[in-house]
């Protein structure tokens, strides 16, 4: 009797979870993290209300009095945008509510902000309230990037020390991306990397991009090219290599910026290819280690990516200071493994 057996029979698909909500998404322990205890759960969910709050004022901000400047400068001495002190506020006063945060630093706070003394609060934030400023006023693409640490022991409050970790040490990280439509990207590290799509007429976010997984290779690179006097002569090597035409090797890429890193992240993410803020000749780079580069670098290694400093794995390094700046490369493994053969002088 021959065998009649369905050789083609697969195991039915797990079924796929989109249009679940970002609370029950979180709730569900589905962004994977063992033995979540409901302050973790909650902490995530504080940041889709913050989402929210600062996407109702972002959608209105010609109407509601948030464009332009505050007047005052901030720790960088970048003049400081009223939506960017906006999204500070907001996060502060919803971090500040539930007890789980103990401190936060903030790209507009000269120092850490304390939050919470009490020591069952147990984490601690890094944020970029509003990523992009420079974009603002121009309604293009702006956004708000995080992530969660673990304070290192069960103390009363917390202190700058306890941010001064390799981005590794990281236990969550995400951002919202203020573009055609607001989207929440987040990670534990552990069960991947998924967007959620927040449609205003319910007021909740919908898991919309399940497991996103950036290409091995793209065909876009991203780098403000205006500065290329100022780049060291390897990157201006790769930059000029990354334009020849050498069709079989999938080159020319083309060129994308807009000039908000979580628009330029985010694009990067989802299409592949190479976002890159080297450093100036001698100079350290404009995008802070702390709550730009090491949140996105820990995204980016949960989706298959990689992030570099173009010598070194950024969420190894250890950082020196709360508002430390840090050259930073970020895309598919292939691209940035070529980037950086460049940097060693392989190139
Ligand atoms: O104008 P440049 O030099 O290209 O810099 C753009 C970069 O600066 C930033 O706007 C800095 O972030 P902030 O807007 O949060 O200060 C990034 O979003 C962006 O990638
Ligand atoms: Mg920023
Ligand atoms: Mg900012």
């Amino acid at each position: 009797m021959s065998d009649q057996r369905d050789l083609s029979w697969k195991p039915p698909e797990a079924p796929s979870r989109i249009g679940i909500t970002l609370e029950t998404y979180i709730l569900e322990g589905m962004l994977g993290f063992p033995a979540a205890t409901g302050a973790f759960t909650s902490l995530l969910n504080q940041f889709g209300l913050v989402a929210k709050l600062v996407t109702s004022k972002v959608r209105r901000a010609g109407l509601a009095n948030v464009l332009g400047y505050t007047g005052q400068t901030n720790v960088q001495g970048e003049v400081v945008q009223k939506l960017d002190e906006v999204a500070n506020e907001t996060l502060l006063s919803v971090l500040g509510r539930r007890g789980h945060c103990a401190a936060v630093v903030s790209e507009e706070l000269g120092e850490m902000r304390l939050l919470c003394t009490d020591p069952r609060a147990k984490y601690i934030v890094v944020v970029d309230p509003l990523d992009g400023s420079s974009n603002i006023d121009v309604n293009i693409s702006i956004g708000t990037i995080f992530g969660v640490l673990r304070k290192s022991d069960a103390k009363m409050g917390a202190d700058p020390s306890d941010f001064l970790r390799p981005g590794r040490d990281l236990v969550a990280a995400g951002y919202v991306l203020y573009g055609s439509s607001t989207l929440l990207v987040i990670t534990t590290g552990l069960g991947g990397v998924h967007g959620f799509t927040y449609d205003p007429t319910v007021g909740e976010f919908f898991l919309s991009h399940e497991n996103i997984r950036i290409p091995e290779r793209g065909s876009t690179y991203s780098i403000n090219e205006g500065h290329s006097a100022r780049w060291p002569e390897s990157v201006r090597r790769w930059n000029a290599w990354i334009k020849e035409d050498s069709k079989h090797e999938g080159r020319p890429y083309g060129a994308r910026y807009v000039g908000s890193l979580v628009a330029d992240a985010h694009r990067t993410l989802l299409k592949g290819g190479i976002f890159a803020y080297p450093a100036d000749r001698g100079g350290q780079g404009k995008l802070r280690l702390l709550y730009e580069a090491n949140p996105f670098a820990f995204i980016f290694e949960a989706a298959g990516g990689k992030a570099s400093t173009g010598a070194e794995r950024i969420l190894d390094r250890v950082p020196r200071s709360l508002h430390e700046r840090v050259p930073l490369v970020l895309g598919s493994p292939r691209d940035v493994e070529d980037f950086e053969q460049f940097v060693r002088g392989e190139g």
